[in-house]
């Protein structure tokens, strides 16, 4: 969007009613007066989902009990809700499957992405990777007795340090600190040159960002369910691994459910023929069915449209705070560009704690991210420009009176 000095809480009103997008605000709870800039850590909750989850526990649990596996069909609810998330993601409905945690997921497309480059014993990655992106890696190292090494460098100049000694390209596609993007296509190409393989955390990206994980020729990827798939508190995760990497390899966490047959109760574990391999236990079943309300929203949006949106209100959002907010020492940390920009703005603020929770006291809900940053996530399906324009509204009159600099402001509490 031009930076346009005359936009104001009016022209962002018209804006709002000439949105595409703007019907699916309604299908979410959302309190009164609550401007909700975290959806990229919790999204929140599709009326839709209440109902489905009455009906999943009374109707389906309560009184099919047993038969529910078969009679409600939730014994493929991770390859059917992974065949939706398949269409977010430009991958084949046979290529995702809904399942775990992101975490247990990275441990099972690292290890499964290890072994098939035997020769090669470096997993690359950043430092500011997501922690549990690394902490998976070096359990997973332990695990293997040592041999492989986890190399952390600068993501600036990481295509600088893809040799023949890396077997995977370990990266999130959108850094959940600052917001900064990475060209997934590029790097993937770039990798697999050197003969690495690349596994992507989507976590920032899935349902935020459209992405062609086939077009660009990823090999692995992981993703959350509770971020912008609104799939409700620890919502189960997905993973893809493409088809051509689906037979080589199974996964070491071999449970019955990734069985080629697991009602035959064979004592000999053998894998599912495909990517049903990389299921370990019993799926949950209420959890899988708040998740598949939540993506079947999506579903009915459009994902270029959901990124136009994003793009423009995190653009707005930039423009109003740095018109409105400036002199208050909040530094952009986000990429202007928007190539390299995900769905959220990060800023840093030498007070960054005390500040977000006077937002959050004022009923705008971000995140703090030690040390100094405060992250405002933007998802197109529920915000408002309107909610922008008062966002950056609240945000000015907490630094203008200095709102902030109150003891209980100051005192780090939980931080999530
Ligand atoms: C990039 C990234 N990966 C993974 C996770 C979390 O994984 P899990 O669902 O296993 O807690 C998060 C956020 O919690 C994240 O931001
Ligand atoms: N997964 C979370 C949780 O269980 C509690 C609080 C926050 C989270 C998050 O999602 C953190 C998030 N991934 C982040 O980007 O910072």
């Amino acid at each position: 969007m031009p930076h346009d000095a005359l936009v104001s809480r009016t022209t962002l009103i018209t804006r709002d009613a000439a949105d595409p997008l703007a019907r699916f605000r309604d299908l979410f709870h959302m309190p009164d007066d609550l401007i909700y800039l975290d959806g990229n850590s919790l999204g929140p909750l599709p009326k839709r989902t209440v109902e489905r989850m009455q009906q999943v526990v009374q109707d389906e649990w309560g009184r099919l009990l047993i038969r529910g596996w078969t009679a409600c069909d939730w014994i493929n609810a991770p390859s059917r809700i992974g065949g939706k998330i398949a269409r977010l993601i430009g991958a084949h409905p046979d290529e995702v499957i809904c399942a775990d945690s992101t975490s247990v997921n990275l441990f099972k497309t690292l290890a499964a992405a290890l072994a098939l480059k035997p020769g090669r014993h470096v997993i690359l990655s950043t430092p500011d990777n997501f922690p549990t992106d690394l902490y998976m890696a070096q359990g997973l190292i332990r695990h293997l007795g040592g041999v492989h090494e986890l190399r952390l460098v600068d993501g600036e100049r990481i295509e600088d340090h893809l040799n023949d000694q890396v077997a995977v390209l370990l990266l999130t596609h959108v850094n959940y600190k600052t917001g900064r993007m990475y060209d997934l296509a590029h790097l993937t190409q770039r990798a697999h040159a050197c003969g690495a393989l690349t596994l992507w955390d989507l976590a920032h990206s899935t349902g935020a960002v459209p992405m062609d994980l086939n077009g660009a020729e990823v090999d692995f990827a992981v993703g959350c369910g509770y971020k912008y798939l609104n799939g409700g508190p620890g919502a189960p995760a997905y993973l893809f691994v493409a088809r051509r990497w689906q037979p080589v390899f199974s996964q070491p966490l071999s449970g019955w459910m990734g069985h080629a047959t697991p009602f035959a109760f064979d004592p000999v574990y053998e894998p599912a023929p495909g990517i049903g391999r990389y299921l370990c236990g019993t799926p949950p079943i209420l959890s899988m069915a708040a998740l598949e309300c939540g993506i079947d929203l999506l579903l009915d949006a459009d994902m270029q449209q959901i990124r136009a949106k994003s793009l423009a209100l995190t653009d707005l959002f930039i423009q109003l705070v740095e018109m409105r907010c400036a002199g208050y020492g909040l530094e952009l940390m986000t990429p202007r560009d928007h190539a390299i920009r995900g769905s959220q703005v990060s800023f840093r603020h030498p007070q960054g704690y005390a500040l977000m929770q006077a937002l959050i006291a004022a009923g705008v809900i971000g995140d703090f991210r030690a040390p100094d940053i405060v992250r405002f996530g933007f998802a197109p399906l529920y915000l408002r420009f309107v909610d922008v324009w008062d966002a950056v509204d609240r945000m000015l009159h907490i630094l203008e009176a200095r709102a902030w600099d109150r003891e209980e402001f100051r005192q780090v509490k939980q931080v999530t």
